[in-house]
């Protein structure tokens, strides 16, 4: 069974093609990155993973299911982190917490998440009043709180200082060695690098590589991801 299934993923936004074609596969227990400049269809392909969007044509399937027409059986194995997400303002991050666990019914504890992500000092605080960075640590818990088998994290550590990325890293790394999936949507070359067994690489709604870091590196005659990054996607501007 695989995690998440992408197959010929097509989407219009208007006389804007957003996605062009889009197939991969993403393994149990792999950690797969999805990288791609800005525009190039990452948020639109995760949206149709968590079923927010119908695609045009092409097909998605979590854990063999479909996000669209099976969304309660869906919701219960994938966590979805997104960017900019909406949590309540006015729950503070254990209410808000709690409340995300109490969707699903397995879960983790929340005040060990709580400890994990260095928020107990914030136990109490309400949402609208975090800063960015402890927005996105809350963010990650939500998503993480019904311990989903799948999960998609969108820019997981964009604003987070270096102490607070190590500590989202190891928890993602724990996650893996629990056998969880995850699709990782990146911009940090070197968090991609550090975390991702595969990487696919969005261009203009299309797939222009898929492979590990170190095979994309190679590939290009690069040494390292970031450099490869941009000798695939240099030409296409
Ligand atoms: N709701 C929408 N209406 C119109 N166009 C949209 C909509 N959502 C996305 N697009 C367009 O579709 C294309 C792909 O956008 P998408 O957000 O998927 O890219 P992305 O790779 O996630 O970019 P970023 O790195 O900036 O988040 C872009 O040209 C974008 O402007």
């Amino acid at each position: 069974m695989t995690a998440i299934e992408v197959t010929d993923l097509h989407k219009r936004y208007g006389r804007t093609t957003a996605l062009d074609g889009v197939s991969f596969t993403v393994h149990p227990g792999e950690i797969f990155g999805l990288l791609g400049r800005n525009g190039a269809g990452k948020s639109t392909t995760v949206a149709a993973i968590a079923g927010l969007i119908r695609p045009d044509r092409g097909t998605v399937r979590v854990l063999g299911h479909d996000p669209v027409r099976e969304r309660a059986t869906v919701r219960r194995v994938l966590g979805v982190q997104l960017q900019d997400a909406a949590l309540h303002p006015a729950l503070t991050v254990r209410e808000l917490i709690r409340l995300h666990r109490g969707l699903h019914a397995d879960g983790l504890d929340p005040d060990f998440l709580i400890d994990a992500l260095n928020l107990d000092h914030r136990r109490d605080t309400r949402f609208e009043q975090l800063s960015g960075g402890e927005a996105q640590r809350v963010s990650i818990a939500a998503a993480l709180a019904g311990k989903p088998r799948v999960a998609v994290l969108d820019e997981l550590t964009t604003g987070l200082d270096p102490e607070a990325r190590r500590d989202i890293w190891r928890i993602v790394t724990d996650l893996r060695a629990d056998g969880v999936s995850v699709l990782l949507v990146s911009h940090a070359m070197e968090e991609v690098e550090r975390l991702c067994d595969r990487v696919a690489l969005l261009d203009h709604g299309r797939l222009l590589a898929l492979d590990t870091p170190a095979a994309l590196a190679a590939q290009t005659g690069r040494d390292t991801l970031d450099e490869a990054f941009l000798a695939l996607t240099g030409g296409t501007r």
